[in-house]
């Protein structure tokens, strides 16, 4: 930042080059005085100059006409008295012209000098100065004057002489370090200015501040919307956008409005700056405040609700699963709700989970909810949500329900048709509205949530039974997808049995040798009908992985596993040839024909349906596992929410 200094004399040039030379000083001196130096001064703030330096009339001048700050020479007593000095022998009365910071402090100090002196105050105005002038040479009988420059300019209209007050070194000196610690100070300024504009234009909000009518700063947001390089000095009403013009002409003091400028939504916030009318606004784009409310909703219930499969991992190369997949891509591109219809252990989570991975909400959450594993009125509450003071126990600020969590991504509602008909209704009223009301609240919370809905039950006969409404059936099942079950499509058996063994053992940290399978296993378990499905088939697995030791699994390993998990033979009324174990064994003969549907019928024991043999092996597993309803889940092969709906719906038999 260069320092200029306007020297209103020549022979202060010369001083002032000489202290640079002596101290090394770096600034630039011209010659100007008065309105010369002003246009000096003028350009050399245009060419970037951060201080000026001048005295006198000049600098009176300069302080008002240019934008920099500019230091004074100021005029010490030893300049006076060095110019009385001079004037020595050219009259016997002087008069000291000055402004009034020379003339203030003259006042203390002239009394003291045994030579008549009158000080005479002038200000800017050169016709009243002349005039003051006049007056008072008439009035004292001044007879030689001492003053600056301006004074010089009229010495032949006062016709006495005129002696010009000269600057010291010293004050020329003290003037150019005074411009300096300016200068430093600027620069300070300045860096601190300009981060601070880097900030603003890289946060992604628009900003734009402006007095009444004009825009003083708009960040590079504000910019690029509305199209412009730079905007600063032009009226907000020839350069902003009609529709936030508008919104500034009719509010005043803190406002805010959601507009449409150009292609998206802004939300924008107006501020007062002070009270001198200036204000600023702020530009949040629409989707941005809906991304950071997302995390937000997540990061408050503490869970990352992702979805971990996508289509990729869905094994099995039958013309049924592939037909199931290429459906559910396309369904995945749809916004509508899904409802994905199948047996247990079916690969339907996983489906619901591609298909949210799949769709334009990928980068949303997913969330998962089994309406069977809980309460209806946990349920209701885990849904929709609570305010505080809802009931007994409700956590202190409420808890938002997983309809908010699952906001602009997918709420995926697990065994849909074990739901009462109070949370049916509810979950009705949610998707017709897109919104939500949590419990024991007032307010309606805007939700962006695509459903995708399973069940293994058969929905429609409990929509004719009165036990699901009509009503939300048909808001659910507007793109259908059934899973096709393991015994419909065995040939995806050796794939999937490969597939899950690998995965099993890759969990378990690859200890141990990787196994290997002897393909005579395969046509054995194409021949089971897997009731439990890919579930039970993982499970089976599990256990094949936990038992075998030499790193092939071969048909005995099956065997022992059948032996494991028979039936005992119900007794008195079945024969060990027809015992349940039998059965198994029945089933595990093995499978060579293509078409399984046709050469795999189910064993019929005599005596006892199947669904009184698997209640008396679901109470005897229960009791060996004491009640531990995931383990006996598990030693069954099937999933712990049929485990629990068979005990439900045995419970209720009995009842009635
Ligand atoms: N096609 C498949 N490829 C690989 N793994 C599968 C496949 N289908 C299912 N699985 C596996 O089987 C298990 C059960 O799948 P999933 O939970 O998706 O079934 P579901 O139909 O939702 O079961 P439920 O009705 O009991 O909740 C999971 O571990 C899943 O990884």
């Amino acid at each position: 930042m260069e320092i200029v200094l306007v020297a209103p004399y020549q022979r202060m040039v010369r001083d002032a080059q000489e202290i640079c030379r002596m101290y090394g000083e770096r600034i630039k001196i011209v010659h100007g005085c008065m309105d010369d130096g002003v246009q000096l001064g003028k350009r050399a703030v245009e060419n970037g100059a951060g201080v000026i330096i001048s005295r006198g009339g000049t600098w009176v001048r300069l302080s008002e006409a240019v934008s920099a700050p500019v230091v004074e020479i100021a005029v010490t007593p030893y300049d006076v008295l060095r110019a009385l000095q001079r004037a020595r022998g050219m009259g016997r009365k002087f008069g000291v012209a000055g402004f009034s910071n020379v003339i203030a402090s003259m006042r203390e100090w002239v009394s003291m000098l045994n030579v008549p002196v009158v000080p005479i105050e002038i200000d800017d105005d050169t016709e009243q100065t002349r005039n003051t002038v006049l007056q008072a040479i008439e009035r004292e009988r001044v007879d030689c004057l001492l003053g600056d420059t301006t004074i010089l300019e009229y010495s032949v209209d006062f016709g006495v002489p005129c002696v010009l007050i000269e600057s010291g070194k010293e004050a020329i000196w003290e003037a150019i370090q005074e411009a300096k610690r300016l200068v430093a100070a600027r620069m300070v300024e300045r860096k601190r200015h300009a981060s601070l504009h880097t900030a603003l234009d890289r946060v992604h909000q628009g900003i734009l501040v402006a007095d009444r009518e004009v825009v003083q700063f708009a960040n590079r947001t504000v910019l690029q919307l509305i199209g412009r390089d730079a905007c600063a000095g032009l009226s907000i009403r020839d350069c902003l956008p009609p529709a936030l013009y508008e919104f500034l002409e009719n509010s005043s003091g803190r406002d805010s409005e959601i507009l449409q400028l150009g292609a998206k939504l802004w939300f924008v916030e107006r501020y007062p700056l002070l009270d001198d009318g200036r204000f600023f606004i702020t530009l949040h784009l629409v989707d941005d405040i809906e991304t950071i409310e997302r995390r937000v909703r997540q990061r408050r219930a503490g869970t990352g609700h992702v979805a971990r499969y996508t289509f990729d991992d869905l094994v099995g190369q039958s013309p049924a699963m592939r037909f199931v997949i290429s459906r559910a891509t396309q369904f995945a591109q749809a916004d509508s709700s899904v409802l994905i219809v199948g047996e247990t252990g079916t690969g339907k989570e996983m489906l619901a989970q591609s298909i949210h991975n799949a769709s334009s909400r990928a980068q949303g959450p997913f969330v998962g909810v089994n309406c069977a594993a809980l309460p209806e009125q946990l349920l209701e509450s885990e849904l929709f949500g609570y305010e505080e003071g809802a009931f007994t126990g409700a956590k202190r600020g409420g808890k938002p329900g997983l309809f908010e969590l699952a906001h602009g991504g997918t709420l995926f509602l697990d065994e849909i048709g074990e739901t009462s008909l109070h949370v049916q209704q509810r979950l009705l009223r949610v998707l017709q509205e897109r919104q939500v009301m949590r419990i024991g609240g007032e307010r309606l919370i805007s939700v962006d949530v695509r459903v995708v809905a399973a069940t293994n039950q058969p929905l429609w006969r409990f929509v004719q039974e009165g036990k699901f409404r009509k009503d939300l059936f048909f808001r659910l099942d507007v793109l259908r997808l059934n899973t096709i079950p393991l015994r419909e499509r065995r040939e995806d058996i050796p794939d999937l049995t490969e597939h899950m063994l690998y995965q099993l053992w890759y969990q378990r940290k690859g200890v141990g040798v990787r196994p290997r399978l002897d393909p005579a296993i395969f046509p054995l378990l194409q021949a089971y009908d897997w009731p439990g499905n890919v579930r039970e088939l993982q499970s089976m697995l599990d256990y094949l992985l936990a038992t075998q030791v030499q790193g092939k699994i071969g048909v005995e390993a099956i065997e022992e596993w059948v032996e494991q998990k028979a039936l005992p033979p119900v007794a008195g009324t079945v024969d060990s040839a027809t015992s349940s174990e039998g059965a198994f064994r029945s089933k595990l003969e093995p499978y060579d024909a293509p078409d399984a549907k046709q050469s795999v019928a189910l064993a019929q024991l005599p005596g006892r349906t199947m669904e009184e043999i698997e209640r008396w092996a679901i109470e005897q597993t229960l009791a060996e596992t004491s009640g531990d309803m995931t383990r006996a889940a598990q030693m069954l092969g099937i999933s712990r929410t049929t485990l629990w709906r068979k005990m439900k719906q045995w419970q209720t038999e009995t009842m009635a």
